[in-house]
């Protein structure tokens, strides 16, 4: 028979939804929390989004917490402490397929991973590899954004810029949130007239 466990058991925590749906926001509450129970945390970026702040997650409402930006899900993992209890990634949705991996040993050595990112891209779907590290997850949170046109909840991401490339670094410049009733799949926006 197997003794108890000496230290709690790891898991993954995703949260997931639309640009501006708090996404960023519910990722420093929870890491704020973590750290007023004097557990030791850890929170990294993608290399990629450097939007606001290089060593800082910052959120569209401007609430931030310190993080280290990596390249790669291996540069990641290699730079977790032994005794780190919790480890936040955000914009998770733009780290490489081996970002699953890392997320299960992590939890597996008793490690609480929280991984925020984009379910959809801008033509409505599922950005990788976020329904992996939701398949894996044990708790997946869906957030929500408001509809920039119709003011109701919005579930996607409408692309403004003309750019068809899958990654496309930006903010309000560059995307709204939309219901899906309001969303608009399409590599270019309509033009006036
Ligand atoms: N259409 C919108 N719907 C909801 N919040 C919005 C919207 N546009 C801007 N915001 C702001 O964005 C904040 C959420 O930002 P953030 O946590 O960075 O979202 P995400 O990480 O999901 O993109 C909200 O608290 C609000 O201040
Ligand atoms: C839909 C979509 C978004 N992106 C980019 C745009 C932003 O840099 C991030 C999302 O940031 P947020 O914290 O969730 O607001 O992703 C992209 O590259 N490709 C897309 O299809
Ligand atoms: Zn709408």
């Amino acid at each position: 028979m197997r003794g108890i466990p000496s230290r709690p058991a790891g898991s993954v925590e995703v949260i997931t939804g639309s640009m501006f749906s708090g996404k960023t926001e519910e990722l420093i509450r929870r890491l704020k929390r973590a750290l007023l129970a004097r557990q030791r945390v850890q929170a990294f970026k993608p290399r990629i989004d450097t939007r606001y702040d290089v060593t800082r997650i910052v959120s569209h409402g401007a609430t931030a917490i310190e993080a280290v930006a990596v390249a790669t899900s291996e540069s990641l993992e290699a730079r977790v402490a032994e005794d780190t209890d919790v480890v936040a990634i955000d914009e998770a949705q733009f780290f490489d397929a081996g970002i699953v991996q890392t997320c299960e040993r992590l939890a597996n050595r008793g490690v609480r991973v929280i991984a925020a990112g984009l379910d959809q891209d801008y033509l409505g779907r599922p950005f990788a590899p976020m329904p992996e590290l939701m398949a894996i997850a044990e708790e997946v949170t869906k957030v929500r954004a408001v509809c920039a046109v119709c003011g109701g909840t919005a579930c996607r991401s409408q692309r403004l810029a003309p750019e068809a490339t899958t990654v496309l670094v930006g903010g309000t410049e560059s995307y709204e949130a939309r219901c899906r009733a309001c969303f608009e799949p399409r590599d270019v926006p309509r033009t006036a007239g």
